[in-house]
C-alpha cells in the first residue's frame, strides 16, 4: 500500500473502526464515564465500537441534560445527573475518569472505594502523595487503576524502546521530548489554564515529555538543572523548558507549549510531536510519537547509515488504524480480565512521573497545583 493511501486508510478507520462483534458467552466490561468530557469520544467512546468485549454503559455529568444528550449523541444506555449515582450503579465495571486533573484524586478515591476499575486520565493527580494513596487503595481493594499514558502502548514507542535496548546505538547520552501546540487550541476558560483545576502547561502536554523521558531513558531524573516558564497568569505556565540530570550521566531536555504565539500573529507555529534520543554510537529521531497512528517516522542514524522505521502493529496484535487508545483499551481490558499485558504503567511509574512533575514545579518556585481537599473516609 502506497503510504499515501496507508494514511488516508489508517485514519479514515481510526475514527470510524469496523464494530466488533460481542463474543458469545462473555460478559462485556461495562464502563461509565464521568463528565462528558471532550476527550472521551477519543479515548474511550471510539476504541470499544472495535473491541468485542467492552461497552460503555453510562455517563455522568454535572448537569443531568447535557449528560443526557451526551448519552444519545453517543449512543450510551444511561445518563446520571450526578457523578456518584454512575459510581453506585453496580452494573459498571470500571470508570473512565476524564475530569479536570484536580478532580482526578476525588473521584478516582470514591470510584475505587465503590469497588470499580478505573482508567484514569493524565496526569493521574496533581501531587505524588496523593498518586501514592490513590494505588495503595487500588491495590488493597484488588481493583485496576491506570493512568492513561496511551502512547506507551502503540508498537512504535515500543519499537523505539526495543532500538534503545538492544544496545545498537550504545548508551543513552541525552534526549529531547517535545509537545507543543499553536495558540488557539485552547480558549483561555481552559481547564488546562486552571490553577484550581490542575492546569499548566508541564501538567497537561509536559506530563508526556516526563513520562516519555522516563519510559526512553529507563531511568527517573536525579536532579532539576533548569527549569524556565512562560507564563500565562501568575500561577499558570504556558510554556515549560526544563533539563534534568539522570542515572548514567543523561541530560534529558523536555519542551511543552498549550499555546505557542503565532509567527507575526498571522502565521501558526507548528506543532512539535517529536523525540530525538542521542546515544554514544548514533541517535534516534522520532517524528510524532504523541500519536503515531495518523503517521510517525523512526530515523535512526549510525556509522554513517541512516533507516527509516514504522511500527503501526504488533506482529501478533493490531491493525495499522487501531490508535494509542485502542492498544490500551486491549491492555485495560486484558488486565481486569486477569489476562497477561505486554504494556503496563505501574503504580511506581505513575506516582514517579507525579514526583518528577512536582521537582520541576519547585526548582522554578511556580510550585505544584493545590492538593485535593478531598478526605477519604477512614
Ligand atoms: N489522553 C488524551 O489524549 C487526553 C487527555 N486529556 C485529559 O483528560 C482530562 C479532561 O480533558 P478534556 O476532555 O480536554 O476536558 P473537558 O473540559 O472537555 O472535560 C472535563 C470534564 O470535567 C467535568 N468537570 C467537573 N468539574 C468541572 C469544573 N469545575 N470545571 C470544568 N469541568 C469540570 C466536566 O464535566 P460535566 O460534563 O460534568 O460538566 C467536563 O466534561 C484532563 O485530565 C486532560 O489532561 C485531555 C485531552 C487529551
Ligand atoms: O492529553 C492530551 O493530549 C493531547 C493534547 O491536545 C491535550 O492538551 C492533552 O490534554
Amino acid at each position: 500500500m502506497s503510504s499515501a493511501s496507508g494514511f488516508v486508510n489508517r485514519n479514515r478507520k481510526a475514527f470510524n473502526p469496523p464494530e466488533a462483534k460481542p463474543l458469545p458467552n462473555v460478559k462485556p466490561l461495562k464502563f461509565g464515564i464521568l463528565g462528558a468530557a471532550a476527550i472521551a469520544p477519543d479515548a474511550l467512546l471510539t476504541p470499544v465500537k472495535s473491541h468485542p468485549e467492552a461497552v460503555v454503559h453510562a455517563v455522568a455529568a454535572r448537569d443531568k441534560a447535557r449528560a443526557g444528550a451526551f448519552a444519545k449523541k453517543h449512543g450510551i444506555a444511561k445518563a446520571y445527573g450526578s457523578y456518584q449515582e454512575l459510581i453506585d450503579d453496580p452494573e459498571i465495571d470500571a470508570i473512565y475518569n476524564p475530569l479536570p486533573n484536580g478532580l482526578h484524586y476525588e473521584w478516582t478515591m470514591k470510584a475505587l472505594a465503590g469497588g470499580k476499575h478505573v482508567l484514569l486520565e493524565k496526569p493521574c493527580v496533581n501531587t505524588a502523595e496523593e498518586a501514592r494513596k490513590m494505588f495503595q487503595l487500588a491495590d488493597a481493594k484488588g481493583l485496576v487503576l491506570l493512568e492513561a499514558f496511551h502512547y506507551r502502548f502503540h508498537p512504535a514507542n515500543h519499537r523505539i524502546k526495543a532500538i534503545i535496548d538492544s544496545g545498537e546505538l550504545g548508551a543513552v547520552k541525552s534526549t529531547k521530548t517535545s509537545l507543543t501546540f499553536p495558540a488557539g487550541l485552547f480558549k483561555t476558560d481552559d481547564i488546562r489554564y486552571n490553577y484550581s483545576l490542575g492546569g499548566g502547561a508541564l501538567m497537561d502536554m509536559g506530563s508526556y515529555t516526563v513520562s516519555s523521558m522516563r519510559y526512553f531513558t529507563g531511568q527517573n531524573p536525579t536532579q532539576v538543572l533548569s527549569a524556565k516558564h512562560e507564563l500565562a497568569n501568575p500561577q499558570i505556565d504556558r510554556r515549560t523548558e526544563a533539563t534534568f540530570a539522570l542515572p548514567g550521566s543523561i541530560t534529558s531536555t523536555i519542551v511543552c507549549d498549550l499555546g505557542m504565539p503565532w509567527k507575526f500573529k498571522l502565521i501558526p507555529s507548528m506543532p512539535d510531536l517529536n523525540a530525538v534520543i542521542t546515544c554514544e554510537k548514533g541517535d534516534i529521531k522520532v517524528t510524532n510519537y504523541i500519536a503515531p497512528t495518523a503517521y510517525h517516522s523512526i530515523t535512526v542514524t549510525a556509522g554513517g547509515k541512516r533507516r527509516v522505521e514504522k511500527a503501526y502493529t504488533f506482529p501478533d496484535l493490531g491493525e495499522p488504524w487501531w490508535t494509542t487508545y485502542r492498544y490500551q483499551l486491549e491492555e485495560f481490558v486484558n488486565k481486569v480480565k486477569g489476562r497477561p499485558t505486554r504494556t503496563w504503567i505501574t503504580a511506581e511509574d505513575s506516582i514517579q512521573n507525579m514526583a518528577a512533575i512536582e521537582s520541576v514545579y519547585a526548582k522554578s518556585g511556580l510550585g505544584s497545583r493545590p492538593k485535593s481537599s478531598y478526605v477519604p473516609p477512614v
